[in-house]
C-alpha cells in the first residue's frame, strides 16, 4: 500500500484511556497475585527451614516452635494467588476485549470514507488483514505489553524492599538480576527480533494478499496459463517467511534461556550475602533459605519481558499499518448530518474533475428536474461514471458546484443521499449469502410480497422460482452463481425495492441481448414513474425511454440528437 501523503501516525492513547480503570484493576491484581507468589515462597523457606531447626534443637526448641502463624501464612499465600490470578485473568482479558472491539468500530469508520482510495491503491487481502489481525495486535497492547511491564517495576520494587527489610547486601544483588533479565534482556530481543518482525510482518502480508487475489481470479490465472507460477510464487513467499519466523523465534529462545544463568548467578550471590550476614549474626538461619526462594520468585514477574519487547515490536507494525491505512486522504470533506431536501432535482455547474494530472472533467454542467429522465453518453473513459460518483458524493469536485433539491451537496453524506438516490452501479456486487439476504441488504424491511414483486418487474421472478432453493439460493462469492445477466437484474430489483426518487444508472443493460434490456429499462420506469432518471449508457435501447440525451465529449457535457 502506498504511503498517506500526510505524516502517519496512529495512537492507541485515547483507546486506553477508555478503559484505564479496569487496566489499574488488572495491574493492581496483577502484582498482588505475583506478590503472594513471592510471599509464599518468602514465608515457605523461612517455614521449612525453621522447622527443620527446631527439629534438631531437640524437645525444647520444638515446643518453642509455634507451627500455627506460618502455616496459616502459607495457606493465606497460596489461595489469595489463586483467587487474584483467576480475577486478574477476567479483569484484564475483558479491558483487552473492550480495547480491541473499541478499535474495530473505529477502524471501520475511518474505512467507510475512505472507499475510493482504498479501491484504487489498497490490495483487499491487505486492507483484510490489517482490519483483523493488526486491530488485535493493537488491542491485546494492554494485556501483552502494559500490564507485564508496570507489574514487573512495581513488584520488583516491593520484592527488593522486603528483601532489604532482612539483608541490604542479598537485595542489592537481588536489584542486579532483576535489572539485568528484566532490562538487558527485553532491549536485546528488541533488538534482534525488531527487524525479523517488520519482515515477518511484510511477507504475511503478501502472502495474505496475494492469496486473496489468486482466489478470486483464478479463472483468469487458469486461462492465462499462470497457475504453475501464481503457485510457485506463493511457495516462496511462503519459505521466506518461514525463515524469518524461525529465525525471529530462536532468537526470542535464546534470550529467553539467557534467563535461566542470571537467574542461578542471582540467587547463589543472593545466598552468599546472606550466609555472611549470618556469620556476622545479622540473619538468623532460616532466613538465609527464605532470601534465596525470595529471589528465585522474584524472577517470575520479569520473565514475561522478553515476550512483552516482542509483543511492542509486532505493536509498532501494526500501528504503523494502522496510521498508513486510516490516514489516507478523504476524498470528501466530512460534514455534519443535515436533513435530506424535500426535493430531488440534480444540478451541476461547471464541475471540473482532474485525475493524475489530467481533466476528466472541464466545466460540466446539467440539470437533472425532479421526474426527468435523462441519458449521458459518451466514448470510453470519457468521465461518465466519475460524474455518478460526483452525484452521489463518492468524491468531491476539484471545483464547480453540485446540489441536490437546492442543498449543496457538500451538505450532506452519502448515506444521507442514499435516502432517495438509487443507484445501479456498472458492476453490481452481490454478497456471498442467499439472494434474500442480498435483497434485505438494499431494502431491510422489504417483505416477501415486496421481494417477488420487485424481482417480477425486471423479468428475475419466473427463474428464482424455478431455483431449488428459491428466495434462499445462495449467490456465491461475487455472484458467481448468477450469470451476468441475471446479476444485471437483480441489481435493477434492489434499486426498485428502496423506490427511490432518483434513479442512477450505470450501463444498466449491459450483458442483456437488447430486445431484454429495452424490456427492463422499460420495466423500471414503469415500476416507478414518477422518478428521475441519469442513466450512463453507451447502449442505444435506454435512450428512447429519455427525455434528454447529453454527451460527454472533452469533460464537458452537450446535448445530443437522438
Ligand atoms: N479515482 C480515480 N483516480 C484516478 N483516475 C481515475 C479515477 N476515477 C477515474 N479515473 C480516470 O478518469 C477517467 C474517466 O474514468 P470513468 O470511469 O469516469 O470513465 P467512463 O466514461 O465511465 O468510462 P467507461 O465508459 O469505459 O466505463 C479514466 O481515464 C480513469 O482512468
Amino acid at each position: 500500500m502506498n504511503a498517506p501523503t500526510a505524516k502517519a501516525s496512529f495512537s492507541s492513547k485515547p483507546f486506553l484511556y477508555r478503559i484505564r480503570w479496569i487496566l489499574v484493576g488488572g495491574l493492581v491484581l496483577a502484582s498482588v497475585s505475583s506478590l503472594f507468589t513471592f510471599g509464599l515462597l518468602f514465608l515457605s523457606g523461612w517455614f521449612l527451614a525453621a522447622a527443620a531447626v527446631a527439629g534438631w534443637g531437640g524437645a525444647a526448641a520444638h515446643a518453642a516452635f509455634n507451627i500455627f502463624p506460618p502455616a496459616c501464612g502459607v495457606r493465606f499465600f497460596a489461595l489469595g494467588r489463586i483467587v487474584t490470578r483467576y480475577l486478574e485473568r477476567l479483569v484484564t482479558h475483558d479491558a483487552a476485549l473492550r480495547n480491541t472491539g473499541d478499535l474495530r468500530t473505529w477502524s471501520f469508520a475511518r474505512l467507510v470514507p475512505r472507499s475510493v482510495p482504498l479501491m484504487l491503491r489498497a490490495r483487499s487481502g491487505d486492507v483484510l488483514s490489517r482490519f483483523v489481525k493488526d486491530t488485535e495486535t493493537i488491542g491485546q497492547y494492554p494485556l501483552d505489553v502494559l500490564l507485564p511491564c508496570s507489574t514487573a517495576v512495581l513488584c520488583s520494587l516491593v520484592m527488593v524492599g522486603v528483601a532489604a527489610l532482612f539483608c541490604g547486601h542479598a537485595a542489592g544483588w537481588m536489584a542486579v538480576g532483576l535489572t539485568l533479565g528484566g532490562l538487558m534482556l527485553p532491549v536485546a530481543a528488541g533488538r534482534a527480533c525488531s527487524r525479523l518482525i517488520a519482515e515477518e510482518v511484510r511477507h504475511t502480508e503478501k502472502l495474505r494478499a496475494d492469496l486473496l487475489e489468486d482466489l478470486q481470479g483464478m479463472a483468469d490465472i487458469i486461462f492465462c496459463g499462470a497457475a504453475e507460477r501464481k503457485l510457485a510464487e506463493a511457495a516462496q513467499t511462503q519459505r521466506s517467511l518461514n525463515k524469518v519466523s524461525a529465525q525471529q523465534g530462536k532468537r526470542a529462545l535464546m534470550l529467553r534461556h539467557l534467563l535461566t544463568p542470571i537467574v542461578m548467578g542471582t540467587v547463589l550471590l543472593v545466598l552468599a550475602a546472606a550466609s555472611k550476614a549470618h556469620l556476622a549474626g545479622l540473619l538468623s538461619g532460616p532466613e538465609i533459605p527464605m532470601l534465596g526462594l525470595g529471589a528465585l520468585t522474584g524472577f517470575e514477574v520479569v520473565q514475561p519481558l522478553v515476550d512483552a519487547r516482542v509483543a511492542q515490536a509486532r505493536y509498532n507494525q501494526a500501528a504503523q499499518r494502522a496510521a498508513a491505512l486510516y490516514n489516507l486522504p478523504v476524498p470528501v470533506d466530512e460534514v455534519a448530518k443535515a436533513p435530506l431536501p424535500k426535493r430531488y432535482d440534480l444540478a451541476m455547474a461547471d464541475v471540473t474533475m482532474r485525475f493524475n494530472g489530467h481533466d476528466v472533467l472541464q466545466g460540466a454542467t446539467l440539470h437533472l428536474a425532479e421526474g426527468e429522465r435523462m441519458a449521458i453518453t459518451g466514448p470510453s473513459g470519457a468521465g461518465k461514471t466519475t460524474l455518478i460518483r460526483l452525484a452521489v458524493r463518492f468524491l468531491d469536485p476539484d471545483s464547480g458546484s453540485i446540489s441536490f433539491g437546492g442543498t449543496p451537496l457538500s451538505d450532506l453524506t452519502t448515506e444521507e443521499l442514499s435516502g432517495s438516490v438509487g443507484v445501479m452501479l456498472q458492476h453490481p456486487h452481490l454478497f456471498q449469502g442467499t439472494l434474500r439476504r442480498n435483497l434485505h441488504l438494499a431494502a431491510p424491511g422489504a417483505t416477501e410480497e415486496a421481494m417477488w414483486g420487485a424481482l417480477e418487474t425486471v423479468g428475475l421472478a419466473a427463474e428464482v422460482r424455478a431455483m431449488a432453493e428459491g428466495l434462499d439460493t445462495p449467490c456465491g462469492d461475487h455472484g458467481q452463481s448468477l450469470s451476468g445477466g441475471q446479476i444485471r437484474r437483480f441489481a435493477a430489483a434492489q434499486v426498485l425495492l428502496r423506490k427511490p426518487k432518483v434513479m442512477i444508472l450505470d450501463e444498466p443493460t449491459e450483458s442483456l441481448p437488447p430486445q431484454a434490456g429495452e424490456e427492463l429499462i422499460g420495466a423500471m420506469l414503469s415500476a416507478l414513474p414518477e422518478a428521475s432518471v441519469l442513466c450512463i449508457t453507451h447502449r442505444a435501447e435506454p435512450l428512447r425511454f429519455m427525455n434528454r440525451v447529453l454527451r460527454l465529449k472533452n469533460g464537458a457535457l452537450v446535448p445530443q440528437k437522438t
